[in-house]
């Protein structure tokens, strides 16, 4: 549609949609007319430019959790760029995990693919395309499978394709921030992308390629210059989307590559699968006020403050100063405090946190005594503490070990530290499934103590992510576990003909009921994922279960 003519009435038109300023309006009155219609269209943002943070999206009227944000295809997808050094390796035609040493190969470029019939391997906006250059090289200089077929090449690759078919999707690619300033010559990452992508493809590639491009006369890649391929390497590690469905693929788009990081996000995005080319789409997770960042979350929603920023400034390179960074408590859930093990090995009840969370050499003071602790020291225990739960964690732990690595860790960090947080979701998806804590096998306390942690971690989960934009997972899984463990609860009361009159047993019916359902409205975007699938599924056999339970035993679950 011009912008020169009424997207309502095909007249002349002066005014422009403020929003997205793509549609063009006579009059105020056919404005508000068009917009049941435009709405759905509306970008409702502009990129705007700060010297902190350089491009970002600018929310350009006031949104609620749920309205759409964007919707876009990606300018380019592959496999995510994991060095591979053993193990399943990722099919180029789909990106699933296969076994490279049994898998068949790919009947042009002999790479290990899932099956030779993979839709993806002849779709030239997959493997298609790279495949005609992978099978330049001369296969009879096979070494170890791994080194062979470098998977974490691919997308590097396919971004450097899109030179000649997309010019302009190359062109905006390139427009995009790779920090080379700080990955450049004598650097690990530089060494790394040399090594492990710019030789391999050079070596293997690009010289035969040059050779077919001189004797053809024909110019397939114009540029396959090192400096180049640094610069994608750069573009795709700071801005690439992980899209982990059944597989691991990252892409990167047109726009949504300009949502800032912030440990709180205001958006939550979701993908459709490859048959849908990969589709991002944004919503308000939070309500977004106009003039607002649209921001997103670059890093791990369940580490601590100093993991979370090492981790951003290692691979985003910038500080984060976000409001949950900021805050020595995380928002009130002490997730990274320390029990502050007092004097003469005498605890004195109160909890060691951060004096300056931003200050990466921060001191640690005690809530209650004089205790100070070096960074160094609080790290030090951390990860030593870390070591120990991921071995129990690893090793296909009972109730009774992780029970022990609780009370265990209970000297050391505060019950919400991230440490506990880890331990108590997995303890809570063993009560009730392990042999020993079968339903009928729980005692009343350990069904309290169930239901309590469940509510424990219910209430960290939410403050750490208000919108559901990275734990819907998480909650969704707590969530059906308190609806399974109170209706344990309930029935054992039931049997004995302690019914609703009970004020109790009504109460956690309600809870039940308000668990189910706010698990079904968290988990509302989940359905591309196998584990969001999964849990979905559950979740609406175990409401169905439910509701039929209170129907047959005539409830009324809104009774006061
Ligand atoms: C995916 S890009 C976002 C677009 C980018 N701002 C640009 O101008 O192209 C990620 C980069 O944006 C910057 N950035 C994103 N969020 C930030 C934040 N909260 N604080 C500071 N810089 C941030 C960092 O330079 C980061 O490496």
């Amino acid at each position: 549609m011009s912008d020169k003519i009424c997207a309502e009435c095909q007249e002349p038109a002066e005014l422009k949609c403020s929003g997205c300023k793509m549609v063009s309006y006579c009059s105020k009155d056919h404005q508000k007319k068009h917009w049941k219609q435009h709405k759905a269209l509306c970008r409702p943002f502009e990129i705007g430019e700060t010297a902190e943070i350089g491009k970002c999206l600018i929310a350009t009227r006031d949104l609620n959790p749920g309205d759409l944000i964007l919707v876009e295809q990606p300018l380019v997808y592959g496999p995510t760029p994991h060095m591979v050094e053993e193990g399943p390796v990722p099919c180029p035609g789909c990106c699933r995990l296969i076994v490279g040493e049994k898998s068949p190969r790919c009947p042009n470029c002999d790479f290990p693919v899932c099956d030779p019939g993979c839709p993806g391997l002849c779709d030239m906006e997959n493997h298609g395309h790279e495949c005609m250059i992978l099978g330049l090289r001369d296969i009879s200089a096979i070494n170890g499978l791994h080194d062979f077929y470098r998977q974490d090449a691919l997308l590097a690759l396919r971004c450097l394709l899109l030179q000649k078919r997309h010019p302009k999707k190359y062109a905006q690619l390139l427009e995009m921030q790779s920090h080379l300033d700080k990955r450049g010559s004598g650097t690990d990452t530089y060494n790394d992308i040399q090594d492990r992508v710019f030789n391999y493809l050079d070596d293997n590639f690009f010289r035969p390629l040059k050779c077919m491009e001189m004797k053809t006369g024909k110019n397939i890649l114009p540029d396959t210059s090192k400096e180049t391929i640094h610069k994608i390497c750069g573009i795709i590690d700071v801005n690439a989307l992980e899209i982990n469905q059944d597989a691991e693929i990252s892409a990167l788009y047109p726009t949504a590559y300009l949502m800032e990081h912030n440990c709180v996000p205001n958006s939550v995005h979701s993908f459709d699968n490859v048959s849908q080319g990969y589709k991002i789409s944004i919503r308000a997770a939070l309500p977004i006020k106009k003039g607002e960042h649209i921001s997103t979350m670059y890093t791990h929603a369940l580490w601590g403050t100093q993991a979370r920023r090492e981790h951003l400034r290692e691979t985003k390179y910038f500080s984060c100063r976000c409001k949950r960074c900021s805050d020595p408590t995380e928002l009130g859930t002490n997730f990274s405090a320390l029990v502050c093990m007092g004097t003469n090995e005498q605890p004195c009840g109160g909890i060691q946190l951060p004096l300056d969370p931003l200050d990466d050499t921060t001191e640690w003071t005690c809530s209650k005594c004089e205790i100070r602790l070096t960074n160094n020291e609080v790290s030090y225990l951390v990860n030593q503490i870390g070591e120990e739960v991921d071995h129990v964690q690893l090793s296909s732990p009972t109730v009774r070990d992780l029970d022990a690595v609780l009370t265990k860790l209970s000297t050391f960090v505060h019950p919400n530290h991230y440490h506990c947080y880890a331990v108590k979701h997995s303890l809570i998806q063993l009560y009730g499934y392990q042999q020993g804590y079968m339903p009928s096998q729980m005692t009343d306390d350990t069904l309290i103590k169930k239901a309590s942690m469940c509510r424990e971690l219910l209430d960290v989960t939410k403050r750490l992510d208000p919108g559901n934009s990275r734990l819907p997972l998480y909650t969704g899984v707590i969530l059906h576990e308190l609806h399974l463990v109170n209706m344990i609860m309930v029935k054992r009361k039931w049997d004995l003909g302690m019914k609703t009159r009970v004020k109790g047993i009504l109460a956690m019916l309600q809870e039940c009921n308000k668990c189910l359902a706010e698990a079904k409205q968290v988990l509302q975007h989940e359905f591309t994922t196998p584990a969001g699938e999964k849990l979905n599924k559950l979740i609406s056999t175990s409401a169905q279960e439910f509701h039929r339970w209170i129907e047959r035993n005539k409830i009324d679950l809104s009774k006061n």
